[in-house]
């Protein structure tokens, strides 16, 4: 059989870590890539990561069996009409891009709706370019998957199987509610940040010393305020009415604690705080204590690659997130089973719920 083909076009933060993950849990699959700066190419066929470097329209894109497009939200939507001309029609292509309404648009308006799958890596940082790009950045994220309505099932399965064996978590989703699930804990944390090291910098002292004295609580939550403004400012273009209406809260919860602080009443303050300090340390990464409680669940599958999208599919569409997925052999489970774990009980007990009712044999460790 062919090797498995798989294009990128742009190779920075993103575009380099999936493909670095790629090359370390696929050796066997054959990359090649198209970025327009051409010392990243240089770059990324030298450390090994890409097999073949593409020009900008490259006709080997046609050989292709997932293409990712990871330059700009706008970029990627440039490459389109060439895109409609040159792939096969059992290529995936996909995007990770931040915003993914205005994407699914286009790609409907290009007819290239039956191969498109949106994509979005919930992971990344302030920093942008195929030299920071890791092999492991993607290791238990979540990978928002929103595929078109006219994608077929057997292609979705096996992007999300894909996207499990690098290591991620697929959450498939609408591109509607990514859209405005992403506008509340991505793009509004990005403005907010924003905001509050422009505010920092116009009230401060002539001789600076808020600057000078700012404390971790200021850096922690303003880190990502040192992200590419270019990226953000495509996302805020691109991701409008969803980023107002949560701004929309956001303000009036500000102009709630600004009145709070003047009237100086400490119920409310106090409400305030507790209300957002419980909220926060029910976050998946604040479990505290020395071995957190893990969830996990044993299921017997007969078909690795085909039986862990059926799975991941299926928890997904039960709105179920999954921590970590995988086959393990040991003495307990002779033939092999798959390994579910999840960040809740709740998501557990509801995973082993819908497994059985689809007649899963599935095990749990006491
Ligand atoms: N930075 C982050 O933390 C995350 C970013 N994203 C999304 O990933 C996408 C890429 O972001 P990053 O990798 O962070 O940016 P980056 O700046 O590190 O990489 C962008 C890449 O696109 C290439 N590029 C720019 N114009 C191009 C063109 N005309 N043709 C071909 N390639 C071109 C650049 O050379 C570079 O290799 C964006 O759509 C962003 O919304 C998604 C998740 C996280
Ligand atoms: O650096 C961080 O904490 C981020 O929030 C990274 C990030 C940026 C953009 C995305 O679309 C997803 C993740």
């Amino acid at each position: 059989m062919d090797k498995t083909r798989i294009g990128f076009i742009g190779l920075g933060l993103i575009g380099g870590s999936i493909a670095r993950a790629i090359r370390k849990f696929h050796p066997e699959y054959e990359l090649l890539a198209y970025s327009h700066t051409r010392s990243t190419l240089d770059e990324a066929v030298a450390e090994g990561v890409i097999d073949i470097p593409c020009s900008e329209e490259d006709p080997l894109f046609a050989t292709c069996d997932y293409i990712f497009l990871c330059a700009p939200v706008q970029t990627n939507i440039s490459y389109l009409p060439f895109l409609k001309q040159t792939i096969s029609s059992r290529c995936v292509l996909t995007d990770v891009g931040s915003v993914k309404g205005e994407m699914h648009d286009a790609v409907a308006a290009a007819g290239l709706s039956a191969n498109f799958i949106g994509g979005h890596p919930m992971a990344g940082s302030e920093k942008t370019g195929f030299s920071n790009s890791t092999d492991y950045l993607l290791e238990n994220a979540y990978y928002v998957i929103t595929p078109s309505d006219q994608a077929e099932l057997s292609k979705i399965s096996a992007y999300v199987d894909l996207v499990a064996s690098l290591g991620a978590i697929p959450l498939v989703l609408s591109y509607e509610e990514h859209d405005y699930v992403v506008a509340g804990v991505s793009h509004l944390p990005h403005i907010v940040a924003s905001c509050l090291v422009n505010a920092i910098a116009r009230l401060d002292t002539e001789k600076e010393r808020m600057k000078l004295v700012a404390a971790g609580g200021f850096k922690d939550i303003t880190r990502i305020a040192s992200s590419s403004p270019v990226m953000w400012q495509q996302i805020c273009l691109t991701n409008k009415k969803q980023i107002s209406r949560v701004l929309d809260e956001f303000i009036r919860l500000l102009i709630q604690a600004k009145y709070l602080v003047d009237q100086g009443d400490g119920d409310a303050l106090y409400q305030m705080f507790e209300s957002s300090k419980n909220y926060r340390d029910s976050l998946s990464d604040t479990v505290s204590g020395p071995t957190p409680k893990q969830y996990v669940l044993y299921c017997d599958i007969y078909d690795e690659a085909g039986g862990i999208a059926t799975i991941t599919t299926l928890l997904a569409m039960n709105g179920i997130s999954i921590k970590n997925i995988g086959i393990i052999h040991n003495r307990e489970f002779e033939e092999g089973v798959l390994r579910i774990e999840f960040y809740e009980e709740e998501a557990c007990s509801k995973a082993l719920t819908a497994l059985k009712n689809r007649n899963y044999k599935v095990h749990q460790r006491q």
